[in-house]
Formats: structure tokens, C-alpha cells, sequence
């Protein structure tokens, strides 16, 4: 099952690491398919203008509709789509996210600068298919390009045949709702600093509890947050004890 990823944007050379090693390498296999387009294409002046002062006043520009309405009208028209648009506005784009548009057949990327893009842009088209206004956190960049990478990754990653070792997407950080805890290669000793005995103990059981104990505490002690939003039966009674 392939994917189709289109992005539509003014700097399509910001998009070019997607075709960099792993997702490059997804590319190739035919596990993901990837259109980066100039929004540009779709103007018609001299000048060509994607955006204009805002109505009402205030500060920056506003990307203009009728270039995305022709630009997003020739992307879609290849076949339905979810259409995707980064803002600092949106609802928080999480790994959940990214499980969910995994498994769409296509994704189109509308990348606009911060100040946005006309409203009727997003009106108009969720009239006819799921829009998601996402953002991957509450800060505010130049544009949409970088969200769209960190998105296009953490969606790509999931896919069947991509990781080499498919288990580390399920057991990744926030699968089981925790952040992951410290990990540890050789040497056994670095700097000074030792490798936690339990780890070399052999004892499975040990080593599991070890490791839940540091997801634990590394989620409460950095994400509260996500301990309060865990499922009541989630932590068992050796949890509550740590
Ligand atoms: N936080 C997001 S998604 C964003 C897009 C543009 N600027 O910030």
C-alpha cells in the first residue's frame, strides 16, 4: 500500500531533505510517493503575488485565495485526499496523528506563512473532504515547510516496510503513553559514568520494571501532563508504588 504525499508551497527547494536517507530511501522503494509543488505556478501576474494586506488591518500579509483555490483544485484533482495545513492555530498534531493520516491513502500538504491564508481556503474545501488544521506546538515559525517535514516524518516512519525494525514504532515514546526512559550502548563504562547494573543483570523481569520505573519517573518529573491523561487501569499496582 503506497502513500501519496503532495506538498504545496512557496519554497519547494525548503521540502528537498524528505528525499534524504530514510524517507529517500521509502521514496525509492515505492512505499511513498512525494509531489512537491510551487505554489507560484498557479499566479498569473507579473509579480507573482500569493499574498495581499489583510481586511481589517493589522500586522503581515494574507495568502491569497485564488492562487491556493487553483493550485489545491490541480493537486486534488488526482483523487480524494485529506488536506493538511500547518498553523499555530490548529489542534495539536500528536503521534495519535500520526498513526491515523498513516493509514490514509493521500495526504496534501497546503504550507502558508504564519500570518495564514484566506479563511475560505479551509471553508471551502472541508465543505468536500476532512481539513485539518494541525499545529506541532505552540511556537510560531516563518511557515509550514518545517511543520510539514516534522509531520511528513512522523507519519512516513509508520508505515509498513519502512523501519527497518517496525516493533520501535510501536514501542515508541507515547505508545504506551510515557515517555521512554534512558537508554545505554557500550562501553559499560564512560567518562566515569557506569551503565546501570540491572541492565547487564540478564533478569528480564527486572529489567522491565527498571525501565517502566524511568518512564515513570522521567513523565512526571517532564510531562505531568501526560501522567494525568493516562487511562485509570494504565498504571498497575507496582506503578503506583514507584
Ligand atoms: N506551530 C506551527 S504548526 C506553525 C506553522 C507556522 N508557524 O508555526
Amino acid at each position: 500500500r503506497r502513500v501519496r504525499i503532495d506538498v504545496v508551497t512557496i519554497f519547494p527547494g525548503y521540502l528537498a531533505p524528505l528525499r534524504e536517507a530514510l524517507l529517500g530511501r521509502a521514496i525509492e522503494a515505492g512505499l511513498v510517493e512525494l509531489g512537491v509543488h510551487d505554489l507560484r505556478d498557479w499566479t498569473h501576474d507579473v509579480h507573482q503575488a500569493v499574498d495581499d494586506s489583510p481586511y481589517g488591518g493589522g500586522p503581515g500579509m494574507v495568502m491569497r485565495p485564488q492562487v491556493w483555490g487553483e493550485a489545491l483544485d490541480a493537486v486534488l484533482a488526482a483523487g480524494p485526499a485529506r488536506l493538511v495545513v500547518p498553523t499555530p492555530a490548529g489542534r495539536p498534531f500528536t503521534q495519535a496523528t500520526a498513526q491515523a493520516w498513516a493509514g490514509e491513502e493521500r495526504l496534501v500538504f497546503a504550507c502558508g506563512r504564519y500570518e495564514g491564508i484566506d479563511q475560505r481556503v479551509v471553508d471551502s474545501y472541508a465543505a468536500r473532504m476532512p481539513v485539518d488544521e494541525v499545529s506541532i506546538g505552540d511556537y510560531v515559525l516563518v511557515g509550514g515547510e518545517v511543520a510539514v517535514m516534522v509531520m511528513v516524518e512522523a507519519v512516513v516512519r509508520l508505515l509498513p516496510g519502512v523501519l527497518g525494525n517496525p516493533v520501535s514504532a510501536q514501542e515508541d515514546s507515547f505508545s504506551d503513553g510515557l515517555l521512554e526512559g534512558p537508554a545505554y550502548t557500550r562501553p559499560v563504562s564512560w567518562r566515569g559514568l557506569d551503565v546501570p547494573e540491572v541492565l547487564r543483570s540478564g533478569n528480564h523481569a527486572a529489567i522491565a520494571r527498571w525501565r517502566r520505573d524511568r518512564a515513570l519517573e522521567r513523565t512526571a518529573a517532564r510531562r505531568p501532563d501526560l501522567l494525568d491523561a493516562l487511562p485509570e487501569d494504565a498504571l498497575d499496582r507496582a506503578d503506583r508504588a514507584f
